[in-house]
């Protein structure tokens, strides 16, 4: 069949979209399929048919049923000298956004934290968690299944690392509710993000424990207590991924001539919203103006996973009023990431990366993530700096109205 034929079958519904694959070679396939969407349709859909992407590279890796690509600006801020363990010198990095004044916003801040010498950066802790959920007959039985988990510890490390070569398992949390028992497996992953590391190792590990601990059944490799992809306590405190801190002070003059604000009026307006506002509000993970749209603007031009935006922007930011100068601090609990893996192969993403030498593996493995982590952290700083000091001289919708929507002030 020729890709004429085989159009016209997906529009009569005889072939199903996704089984042009098995007609066509990939691109073709591609191709195929957004113009048997548009007949369906009757519509076209020549931008998202203009693509770079090579679904050969996609396919079995990236998506399914793919018509083409979507387009997003990137734009650029710097340079941001970060004063990191991994992360050192001054950095471009890229974000990907439609909100307009965003990228002049994070700049401004990343403009007042270079000239004041950088962002310091620490990463505290490392660790990428998946927590089955097992059922057991009763709480003797959650006991010694408990004490039979810390007996084999070797064994399941062996069990779980016989599955990958980057893949450590550290540590082993255990939370316990009736005859319910999570574990919650927290793993080094390299320089991957490591949710599909994680998830294989540990189907590896549950499968050996239904196997040994005959009474435990695993009920699902995931059960929330991991938490991928959602707001969570155990996150927040555990942390998940990279938990990150990054500060810096700036001087008076700087605050003045960059920022046109002073050290007094920044922090009161963190104290009012982002800590006493967020309180109020009920908002338990949140205590900072924006973590959000810096996270999503790297995660969309580096190709990290979307969903995890949701966890990696918690977190919280701490002024104090030092002399007339400011120090200023952001803490990400669990910010996931990586610069292997995933979306990170894409080529566009791909050269996102390597605009801050991050991508792919790093020499000794993990050292690349580690210091993407830190860029990522001091740019999450720049954008509260900027924004706490735009909201304390009320330049916001000034400023959204020039870059958002056109219209001079
Ligand atoms: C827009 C500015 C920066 C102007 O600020 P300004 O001081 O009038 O600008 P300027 O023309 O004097 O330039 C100062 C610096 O800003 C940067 N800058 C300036 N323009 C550009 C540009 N086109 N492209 C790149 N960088 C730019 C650049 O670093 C420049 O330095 P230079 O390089 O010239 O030496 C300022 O008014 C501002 O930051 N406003 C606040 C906007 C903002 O922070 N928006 C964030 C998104 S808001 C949101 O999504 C979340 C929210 C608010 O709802 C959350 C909440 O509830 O809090
Ligand atoms: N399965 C799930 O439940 C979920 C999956 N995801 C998806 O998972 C994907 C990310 O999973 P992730 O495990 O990070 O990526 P991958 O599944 O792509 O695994 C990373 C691969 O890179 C190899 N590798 C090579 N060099 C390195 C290095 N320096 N450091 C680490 N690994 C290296 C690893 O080998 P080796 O293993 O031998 O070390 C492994 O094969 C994303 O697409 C995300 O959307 C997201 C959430 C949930």
């Amino acid at each position: 069949m020729n890709i004429d034929e085989i159009v016209e079958k997906a529009v009569k519904g005889e072939i199903e979209l996704h089984e042009i694959d098995n007609f066509l070679e990939a691109n073709a396939a591609m191709v195929a399929r957004r113009l048997a969407l548009e007949k369906i349709l009757g519509i076209s859909l020549p931008s998202i048919g203009s693509t770079i992407l090579d679904y050969s590279e996609i396919k079995n890796r990236n998506a399914e049923n793919v018509i083409g690509g979507i387009q997003i600006p990137v734009g650029i801020v710097g340079p941001l000298k970060v004063n990191g363990d991994y992360a050192k010198g001054n950095f471009y990095v890229p974000l990907a956004t439609t909100e307009g004044a965003l990228i002049a916003s994070v700049n401004r801040g990343c403009k007042a934290i270079t000239k004041a010498g950088g962002a310091k950066v620490k990463i505290i802790f490392d660790g990428m968690a998946r927590a089955p959920i097992f059922k057991l007959p009763n709480i003797d039985s959650v006991v010694n299944f408990l004490q039979w988990i810390n007996k084999n510890l070797d064994k399941i490390k062996e069990v779980a690392e016989s599955t990958t070569s980057h893949g450590k398992l550290k540590e082993i949390q255990p939370f316990v509710l009736g005859n319910n028992v999570w574990l919650r497996f927290v793993f080094e992953t390299g320089d991957a993000m490591g949710m599909n590391m994680a998830t294989i190792a540990s189907e590896a590990i549950c499968n050996f424990i239904e196997s040994e601990f005959t009474e435990a059944k695993c009920i699902a490799v995931s059960g929330n207590m991991c938490s991928d992809k959602k707001q969570s306590m155990v996150n927040s405190i555990f942390g998940r991924g990279k938990t990150v801190i990054a500060e810096t002070l700036i001087p008076s003059t700087i605050l003045k001539e960059v920022l046109h604000t002073t050290a007094e009026a920044i922090h009161e307006v963190n104290l009012r919203k982002n800590l006493l506002g967020s309180a109020r509000a009920g908002n338990v993970y949140q205590f900072n103006a924006h973590f959000a749209n810096i996270i999503a603007a790297i995660f969309l031009a580096t190709g990290q996973d979307m969903a995890q935006v949701v966890e990696s922007s918690s977190g919280y930011t701490w002024t104090e009023v030092r002399g007339e100068d400011l120090y200023i601090s952001v803490t990400l609990p669990s910010l996931e990431v990586g610069t292997v893996g995933g979306g990170t192969r894409l080529p566009t993403q791909r050269e996102a990366l390597s605009i801050m030498g991050v991508a792919g593996g790093g020499n000794p493995p993990g050292s690349n993530v580690k210091k993407f982590a830190e860029i990522i952290a001091s740019t999450v700083l720049a954008g509260e700096l900027n924004l706490l000091s735009a909201l304390s001289n009320k330049e916001l919708g000034r400023a959204h109205k020039m870059l958002g929507r056109g219209i001079k002030a």
